[in-house]
């Protein structure tokens, strides 16, 4: 594409005087400039991307879009703008042939729940014979085939790449987590969607976002801009957890129809007559004047809420309950999520993705239920994330476990010592506190799964799906799963 042609209508504030030229690609990162490339530079957190100017010109770029006032080679067009992150989104859409516009768009938010609820709306979609797109923190799907991922919701270049490559496998929609992160660094700008979800807000992310005000405005962008965008047919909706503090000043961002659900009213879908087991959970909603009975697979009061979002999905594109309750019903569990390690041991192994104080509280909530004996917890906290969230995760482990076993979770760049005590400084808060301190996680549920008895049950929190632990800069292999089935091995022979 012509680099005029790419340009037109978008809001640039000056070109340089340089000879038109093709654009081959789009990229943010020096690194991946190939010939011919639009390098578009972004002041970043850690760094700031105007300083790669030369690097990304070095290895080929036909233009730079700056937001400073940065020295650009002559024969190189240099485009300015005035806020270049916003500006990449909207370049590479243009670029890629806006793919949003020709699928059905789906975007889940919240603190928790968003990869189990769109896990499940692809599950319906699915079961109603679309194609579909998946896009989130454990993979992203185009139909069968599994791709992987860098974050939850991809820098907005990487993610209009991907639509377009779903857009012409002839996917009809994209279900898509969308991060407060994504939302507030314009990654998912262009995605005009069609159906916005907010499953919840509770804390997380308070180093990146200030305080709760702030996250839950982010939250927030989603909904507002919904229906703004609008290139293509087709009802737009809503759907809202009205059990949620902040539903209401969510609604208040909608001028779209709204679907609200949850397990009191005012809910429009709501769930009655919940039944939680092991093996997973039963309720009641009424959709359309008929009574749907679904019994997922999924255990949890939280998938309630997750499964509610779903039938909402459904509801709202008219796909026939019995199509719903199938769907719903056929799927087996999300990795990481509440996910049973089972080596016929008589006592129960939990992994699960928890990894925030509201995350961890319904986890612990939901194992006591099926707790006979003692529940054991192993966690940890991220470095280089929310140290607010450590000490409220340290609490809520000891008051709700009958052992708590603190251990690093991804320490990242930080100290792992340090993010413990951070951990203990809200355990020491707690009269009575169980406890034990083990840095090294394999250790950890090595002594865990040591300490069970019959009936008790063990919950190893934070990890879920990953497969690996980031020491420093380094990733190294390390899998929740793997190491309780070793543990379970080692123990039983
Ligand atoms: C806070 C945040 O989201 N940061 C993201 C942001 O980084 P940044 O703006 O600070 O980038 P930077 O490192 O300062 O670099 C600035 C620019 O210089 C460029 N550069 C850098 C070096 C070089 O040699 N050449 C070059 O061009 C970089 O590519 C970048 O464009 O833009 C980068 C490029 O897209 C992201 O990789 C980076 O994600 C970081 C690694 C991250 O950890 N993000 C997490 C917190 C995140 O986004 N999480 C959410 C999920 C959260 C949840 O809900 O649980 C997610 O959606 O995954
Ligand atoms: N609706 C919910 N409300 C509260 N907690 C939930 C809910 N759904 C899931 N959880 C808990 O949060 C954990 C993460 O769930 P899930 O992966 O679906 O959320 P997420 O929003 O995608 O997380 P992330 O922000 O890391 O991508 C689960 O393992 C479970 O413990
Ligand atoms: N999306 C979350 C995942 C946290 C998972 C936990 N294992 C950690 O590394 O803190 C984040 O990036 O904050
Ligand atoms: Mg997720």
């Amino acid at each position: 594409m012509l680099l005029s042609d790419l340009l037109a209508g978008l809001p640039v504030l000056e070109v340089s005087q340089a000879p038109d030229r093709r654009i081959q690609g789009i990229a943010y990162d020096s690194r991946r400039v190939k010939p011919g490339f639009l390098f578009v530079a972004i002041k970043g957190f850690k760094t700031n991307g105007h300083l790669y100017v030369a690097d990304a010109v070095e290895r080929g770029a036909g233009a730079v879009a700056v937001q400073e006032d940065v020295p650009v080679p002559e024969g190189v067009a240099r485009v300015l703008v005035a806020d270049t992150r916003e500006f990449l989104a909207l370049v590479a859409a243009r670029f890629y042939d806006y793919p949003a516009r020709k699928m059905k768009m789906v975007g889940v938010t919240g603190t928790n729940g968003k990869t189990t609820t769109t896990n499940l709306i692809n599950a319906i979609y699915r079961e109603h014979g679309l194609k579909t797109g998946l896009i989130g923190t454990i993979e992203n799907r185009i139909g069968d085939r599994v791709l992987p991922v860098e974050h939850t919701t991809p820098e907005s270049a990487d993610l209009q790449q991907l639509l377009a490559e779903m857009a012409g496998e002839a996917v009809q929609a994209v279900v898509m987590e969308v991060s407060s992160h994504a939302l507030v660094l314009h990654r998912v700008q262009e995605c005009e969607f069609d159906t916005a979800v907010f499953t919840n807000i509770t804390q997380d992310h308070l180093d990146f976002h200030g305080d709760m005000q702030e996250y839950l405005r982010a939250k927030g962008l989603l909904f507002a801009g919904l229906g703004r965008e609008a290139h293509k047919q087709g009802p737009k909706h809503a759907i809202i957890n009205s059990d949620d503090p902040a539903a209401e000043e969510i609604i208040k961002a909608c001028r779209v129809p709204v679907i609200t659900y949850g397990l009191r009213p005012p809910a429009g879908l709501l769930a009655q007559n919940v039944r939680v087991t092991a093996r997973g959970v039963s309720f009641d909603v009424t959709v359309n004047g008929e009574n749907l009975s679904l019994h997922l697979r999924l255990t949890g009061k939280f998938n309630v809420y997750n499964a509610l979002a779903a039938v909402a999905a459904g509801v709202a594109d008219n796909i026939p309950p019995a199509t719903i309750k199938k769907a719903l019903e056929g799927v087996p569990g999300v990795p990481g999520r509440f996910e049973l390690v089972d080596r016929g041991q008589d006592f129960a192994v939990v992994v699960d993705y928890a990894h925030t104080p509201d995350g961890l509280e319904n986890v612990l909530s939901t194992a006591r239920e099926i707790t006979a004996g003692r529940l054991i917890t192993v966690f940890g906290c991220g470095g280089d994330r929310d140290r607010a969230k450590r000490p409220l995760m340290g609490g809520i482990a000891v008051r709700m476990s009958d052992l708590a076993v603190v251990t690093s979770d991804n320490p990242r760049t930080e100290d792992p010592q340090q993010i413990i005590e951070d951990i203990l400084a809200g355990v020491r808060k707690v009269d009575g506190a169980n406890y034990t301190v083990i840095p090294d996680r394999r250790a950890a549920i090595r002594q865990a799964i040591r300490d069970a008895g019959p009936g008790d049950v063990v919950v190893v929190a934070g990890k879920g799906h990953e497969t690996y632990q980031i020491i420093g800069d380094r990733r190294f292999h390390f899998d929740d799963r793997e190491e309780a089935a070793k543990a379970l091995g080692a123990d039983l022979n």
